[in-house]
């Protein structure tokens, strides 16, 4: 669906130049929601309107559909980017115009007929829920609200892909929630590809189904969400998951197990199926250990179940290996983080 093959961005030149995006390579498959997570500066904003050519790779090429979009000529471009909506942090609604004049703009601008675009902003307003605001003007909005007027608008065209730039970065949490249920509900209805940044760990893990994590204009890790919660391989990538769920030990603590030689921290990953296993009890049960839980934390990924706990065991070294060997066995990953 979505290409991207050795694209770089380069703002200015010489001395002062910036080089925002660096080699990006990546493929985003039809329905699927791919998210794009850095910090402030990391490139995300440059790699997403890069997408659309709102702003114009340096190098590289972006594949739309098995069109190079960078090859195409201004008419041309104009017209593949009715197939690809986007949405901002704030909302870049009209102001002058009510609700229904917002959400009809793109339709206006491709000449349909007034009963066609009557039809479509009707429609359009009832999937955002908003049916009753038709006749607002944005500043009568929450930004909730705002949002959803310009997700409708977004839609009007059809569109095949759906670009998010920070797009629940200005709203509260409640609201947030509010509008990510509404990017899946989408996303399902229309089987609409989605590609997001953001710099909130949380986006991702409600609603991504993969994810690129970029630094100084670099993608240095990519996977499916679940890989990158349970093994993460960059320290960038622990920071953002810890925003989620801290699996760091207490200060303190370890120099107090110091007092229990042959013991090992061990963290246990549970994912899916594996959330349901008993493997405490088996540990006691099969290999008469006494694990002591230090913390733990469960948690949905999009769909998934995952959950993750930290304990601690003490035995003779050849035992603890055959347990944590008959752990992995059962399909929940036990590592071994701190050995006393
Ligand atoms: N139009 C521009 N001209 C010059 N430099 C730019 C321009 N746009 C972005 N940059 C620079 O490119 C780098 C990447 O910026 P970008 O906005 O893509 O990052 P970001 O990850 O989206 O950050 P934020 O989350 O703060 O928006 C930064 O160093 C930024 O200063």
């Amino acid at each position: 669906m979505i290409s991207v093959r050795n694209l770089e961005k380069v703002y200015g030149s010489g001395s002062t130049a910036v080089h925002a995006i660096k080699n990006a390579n990546f493929e985003i498959e039809k329905g699927e929601i791919f998210g794009v997570i850095g910090f402030s500066g990391a490139g995300k904003s440059s790699l997403i309107r890069c997408i659309n050519l709102l702003e114009r790779p340096t190098s590289g090429e972006v594949i739309v559909n098995g069109t190079d979009l960078t090859k195409l000529s201004t008419d041309e471009l104009r017209k593949a980017r009715r197939k690809i909506g986007m949405i901002f942090q704030h909302f870049n609604l009209l102001s002058s115009a009510t609700v229904f004049d917002n959400v009809a703009a793109p339709l206006k601008l491709n000449k349909a007929p007034k009963e066609v675009i009557r039809k479509k902003v009707s429609e359009l307003l009832e999937v955002v829920g908003l049916s009753n605001r038709a006749q607002a003007y944005p500043s009568q909005l929450s930004g909730g609200q705002k949002q959803r007027v310009a997700i409708a608008r977004a839609l009007a065209n059809d569109p095949e892909i759906l670009l998010c730039d920070e797009a629940t970065s200005a709203l509260d949490p409640q609201t947030t929630e509010s509008i990510l249920d509404l990017l899946l509900d989408i996303n399902k209805q229309y089987n609409l590809t989605i590609m997001l940044i953001t710099h909130e760990m949380h986006v991702v893990k409600k609603i991504c189904d993969r994810v690129a994590v970029m630094e100084e204009g670099q993608i240095v890790e990519m996977g499916s969400v679940l890989d990158i919660f349970s093994s993460p391989k960059t320290a960038t990538t622990r920071n953002f998951i810890r925003n989620i769920f801290d699996d760091q030990l207490p200060e303190g603590f370890l120099e107090r197990m110091q007092h229990v030689p042959g013991s090992r921290i061990v963290r246990l990953t549970f994912i899916g199926e594996s959330t349901g296993h008993p493997v405490l009890a088996e540990l006691t049960e099969k290999y008469h250990l006494k694990p002591n839980i230090l913390f733990g934390h469960i948690t949905q990924i999009k769909d998934t179940t995952f959950g993750y706990l930290v304990i601690s065991l003490t035995g003779e070294a050849a035992v603890l290996d055959a347990a944590l060997k008959y752990v992995n066995e059962r399909g929940v990953r036990a590592e071994v983080i701190h050995h006393v």
